[in-house]
């Protein structure tokens, strides 16, 4: 009996396939099972130079190619295209078995013998090659194959690898692109080594090769797994894994462990994955935590989805889903009950009022922040704790006597705030973490963090007293590129030590690698901290989809954009994409509702977001921070324009206080890329008048 594998790019295709076309698939192959090789009719292809490509006919226009291995019975369908282009692609195409991973891979053979006379021309005359400096018993280790070698050998500038990304097998472009970049041979090593196999590997035998590739195929065990697979790609994340992410969800960490990356690259995945990990294994109560209640939300739905039998779904009763507020104020109601709350206008008031009474001659706006950040941030109860305090990313210099000042005012503020018995979430938050460092029974033995990046301080107090220091405590998964929250905070300074239990993702499975890489360059060039005392790097962070380049529109007046981006919502609904996958970010609620008017009064059902949660039947138009842990197949960012974005009410001007003025800035920078990467597929940029400054429309 025969098996049905699919390979990963052909899912990502599936979608912008025309429905009738999708329906003829799905029905050809999902008579596969019951078929034996003598009965699958695949055509061999004329002047092949791999004899296992084939072809398998859809209907009259449509072809499938499929991998067939000359021994086993494990069928990969690679592709999905019409009758010229499939026979063409087919023809082109080599299957092989990575030595180092034991891992199936395609090459476009053609591409390589067609460019590699050139390329050694060129070699001749050059100075230097690429990989002078790595030998081939190196490059032999790490997978990369005789035609590879020569093809990396004739190699003279990172360019021209950049351009092979498209026709070399991806995992030894990815150890050749590792090594160009300065990695060494035991680096790249190092980064495979979750793909690596122990196993001895027989190059010829696709079948166990196919077998051992979870991460590029999908096998699928009879036809209603292949229907649920081919309707919802994106739910694959629960079963198959990137063997990065796997060893990442799975392993044992002596003390707090972290994963960063990309947009997109996985990390959530990882984190739930994690928490079903630590929930299997029983050690104890587990909390899954994020810094929103929509994020907590969909956390919550994303770990349902991973109790697929009774045994996980009882070791997941065991798990917490909440957000870090939500812990704290339960923590602080056990002990205090409900906390009165101030109100953001009763706060500016007091410390105006507070700031007259004293003569102190800041604002409001740059007092509260203060205390935030400085006071409450690094838990400072007294003026010499406040005078001899980092004010790390203030900006403003503050001498000894402002300094004294300030801290008279803020002693006024809290003394104020005791009298009247008033809390805000950050101290109801500082109260929490006081509550639980000082018990020794804490009410978690694991902690999994999401969007780690926008958690402020007092947070990670309270959820670093809500484990006891132990293996596994913590796990924590961010991207300090998508913070967009005013909260910079070093992990060790909270002493949560991660070094040497860090790992970084890199393929991005969301986004086109055009939308992505468009999307990087918004934040090119800008120095980005890691949360550990270091800078965070965003490069090789990759899709392996390709895709349309983004569209970008600027439009004379709003009127004109709106539109505009009404003409682009039809034309998507037009070509099959349905309401629910398409959104729309924009940066103000004001523009949230021209935008939901300017929709509907075209014609289109469209719904302003509401708790992260997208509606099937309407185009969801949203914030920019909604957008936050959101996906679309189609995305338009609208009102992109320098009036909007940055948001003048969001930065502090230049003249107040330099630093926080190029903080605010870069937060902006942040939220504009968070946006843009939640396109699957396609991506709209569009702007009235003059483009936002961080757009390269504006360079
Ligand atoms: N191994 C995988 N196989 C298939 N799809 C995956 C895999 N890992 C992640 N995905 C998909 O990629 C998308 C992004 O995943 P996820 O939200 O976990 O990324 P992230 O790194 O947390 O993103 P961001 O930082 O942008 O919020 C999701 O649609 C998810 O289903």
């Amino acid at each position: 009996m025969a098996n049905l594998a699919i390979h990963r790019t052909l899912l990502r295709e599936f979608g912008s396939l025309e429905k009738p076309v999708q329906e003829r698939v799905s029905e050809v192959f999902s008579k596969f099972e019951n078929a034996t090789h003598a009965g699958l009719h695949l055509e061999k292809v004329n002047g092949a130079r791999d004899d296992r490509i084939r072809t398998i006919r859809i209907d009259r226009y449509w072809r499938g190619v499929v991998l067939a291995p000359e021994s086993g019975d494990t069928y990969t369908l690679l592709k999905v295209l019409g009758h010229d282009e499939a026979y063409t692609w087919a023809e082109r195409r080599r299957a092989s078995v990575n030595t180092a991973t034991g891992r199936i891979e395609i090459r476009d053979a053609e591409a390589i013998d067609s460019s590699l006379p050139q390329l050694a021309r060129m070699a001749e005359s050059a100075p230097e090659r690429l990989f002078d400096g790595v030998g081939d018993a190196d490059m032999q280790r790490l997978g990369v194959d005789e035609e590879t070698l020569r093809f990396a050998r004739a190699l003279t500038d990172p360019v021209q690898l950049e351009a092979a990304k498209g026709f070399l097998p991806p995992v030894q472009w990815e150890v050749l692109y590792g090594l160009a970049s300065g990695m060494t041979a035991d680096e790249v090593w190092e980064e495979m080594s979750a793909s690596i196999t122990a196993e001895r590997i027989d190059p010829d035998d696709l079948d166990a090769a196919v077998r051992r590739s979870p991460d590029r195929v999908v096998l699928v065990d009879g036809p209603d797994e292949l229907m649920a697979v081919f309707a919802r790609p994106f739910d694959l994340w629960r079963v198959y894994l990137h063997p990065m992410q796997q060893q990442v969800a799975q392993a044992r960490y002596s003390g707090p462990a972290r994963v960063t990356g990309g947009p997109g690259t996985g990390k959530t995945v990882v984190a739930l994955h994690r928490a079903r990990t630590l929930a299997e294994r029983g050690e104890g109560p587990a909390l899954v935590t994020t810094f929103t209640s929509t994020l907590a939300d969909s956390l919550s739905a994303g770990l349902k989805l991973l109790a697929d039998d009774a045994r996980t779904a009882e070791a997941l009763e065991n798990v917490t889903v909440e957000h870090v507020d939500r812990l704290a104020h339960r923590v602080f109601r056990e002990v205090h009950g409900q906390p009165a709350l101030l109100r953001p206008e009763r706060e500016r008031k007091m410390w105006s009022e507070i700031a007259e009474r004293l003569g102190v001659p800041f604002g409001p706006g740059f007092l509260g922040e203060e205390w935030r950040q400085v006071v409450i941030a690094q838990d400072i109860s007294d003026a010499e704790g406040y005078l001899g305090a980092k004010r790390t990313g203030r900006g403003r210099r503050l001498g000894a006597t402002q300094k004294a000042r300030v801290w008279q005012a803020v002693f006024e503020f809290e003394r104020a705030l005791e009298k009247d018995g008033l809390w805000t979430h950050e101290t109801v938050c500082a109260e929490a973490a006081r509550i639980l460092a000082e018990r020794d029974d804490k009410p978690f033995r694991h902690i999994v963090v999401d969007e780690a990046q926008d958690l402020s301080a007092e947070k990670w107090r309270l959820l670093r007293a809500a484990a006891p220091e132990d293996h596994d405590d913590l796990f924590i998964a961010g991207d300090t590129h998508q913070r967009i929250y005013q909260h910079r905070i070093s992990l060790r300074d909270m002493g949560i030590a991660v070094a040497g239990r860090s790992a970084r993702l890199r393929i991005n499975y969301r986004t086109t690698a055009d939308i992505l890489a468009w999307s990087l360059e918004l934040l090119h060039g800008e120095a980005i901290d890691d949360m550990d005392g270091g800078l965070e790097t965003i490069a090789g962070c990759r899709s392996e989809v390709r895709g349309l380049a983004p569209r970008t529109t600027g439009y004379p007046d709003r009127a004109a954009e709106l539109r505009g981006v009404a003409a682009t919502v039809r034309e998507w609904l037009d070509s099959d994409i349905l309401p629910g996958e398409i959104g729309i970010a924009v940066r103000s609620n004001r523009l949230v509702k021209e935008v939901s008017d300017a929709l509907q009064g075209a014609g289109i059902p469209a719904t302003a977001l509401a708790g992260g949660h997208s509606d099937a039947e309407r185009v969801s138009v949203g914030t920019m921070h909604r957008m936050k842990g959101l996906e679309f197949r189609c995305l338009a960012v609208a009102g992109a324009d320098a009036g909007q974005v940055p948001a003048a009410a969001a930065v502090t001007s230049e003249d107040e206080d330099p630093g926080a003025h190029a903080a605010d800035l870069l937060r902006e920078r942040c939220l504009l890329f968070v946006a843009c990467t939640r396109a699957r597929e396609l991506l709209s940029v569009s702007w009235q008048g003059e483009p936002s400054p961080f757009l390269p429309a504006a360079r």
